[in-house]
């Protein structure tokens, strides 16, 4: 162990039926969360309501705060090889501001995913974020780079963004293109119902670390 995002790669030995449980109690919370967020946007109420909401808000985060963790939640993992990500910043579980619930890993290599962005996300008045969708393009992208069994960190990720991105639903999807020794070229994009929004190339590079690690890394498609 070598690189500290392997130090943060554990098998916390839960059983599968202690996933589920965990799965059931704190999924339900991120997806709370994510309505408060767009709440906190579009709520209309006066005063004294937000300060009533306020106090509830306050009377759980107290409840919350009696056993926490403090730091990432890096990949945990158990002996019957399920994968948690549930901190990741697009896709995790856990996370209330991540904007994908699912990613889907074809036997041809294509990954791809179907999600909404909601007005939490906007940037120019009534569309994406560009920093949004570049967030959603790595992860689709390295995804594709790691379910094809080349997993690695973004050395460059170069998005083009051809029209503008509506919130709303959207489509993400990316392959490999190729490989050249420790460097995997991924290609992917976006798109909404009318066609492509953005394109993206990503170079995934294995670091010596990763290699050495290879056969414990996550590249299973049990990741949840
Ligand atoms: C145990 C847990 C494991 C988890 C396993 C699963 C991971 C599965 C991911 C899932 C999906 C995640 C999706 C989100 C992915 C991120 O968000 S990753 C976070 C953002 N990226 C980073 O933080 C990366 C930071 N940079 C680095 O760590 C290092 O610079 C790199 C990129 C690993 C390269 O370091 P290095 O291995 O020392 O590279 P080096 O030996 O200098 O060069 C090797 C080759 O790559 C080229 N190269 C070097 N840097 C670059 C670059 N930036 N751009 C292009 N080419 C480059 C060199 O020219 C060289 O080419 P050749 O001469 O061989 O043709």
């Amino acid at each position: 162990m070598t690189d500290s995002i392997l130090d943060l790669h554990i098998n916390d030995g839960l059983t599968d039926e202690e996933i589920d449980h965990e799965k059931n109690t704190y999924g339900p919370l991120a997806e709370d969360v994510r309505e408060l967020i767009l709440l906190a946007l579009q709520t209309r109420v006066d005063a004294d309501d937000v300060a009533r909401a306020r106090e509830h808000l306050a009377a759980a985060r107290e409840i919350l705060e009696r056993d926490r963790e403090t730091g990432p939640y890096g990949t945990r993992y158990n002996d019957s090889g399920r994968y948690r990500t549930w901190g990741n910043a697009v896709m995790g579980l856990r996370n209330a501001i991540a904007p994908i619930g699912e990613i889907h890993e074809e036997p041809d290599g294509r990954v791809w995913a179907d999600f909404r962005l909601n007005p939490a996300y906007e940037g120019p008045a009534g569309h994406t974020h560009g920093g949004v969708t570049a967030l959603v393009l790595d992860q689709i992208l390295g995804d594709a780079a790691r379910a094809g069994g080349h997993p690695g960190m973004t050395g460059t990720l170069t998005v083009r963004y051809r029209r503008r991105t509506p919130l709303g639903a959207l489509h993400a999807e990316a392959r490999i293109d190729r490989v050249e020794g420790r460097k995997t070229f991924v290609k992917g994009h976006i798109a909404d119902a009318e066609g492509v929004c953005v394109e993206a190339e990503g170079i995934f590079i294995a670091p010596q670390w990763m290699i050495e690690h290879r056969e414990n890394l996550d590249t299973s498609p049990r990741r949840e």
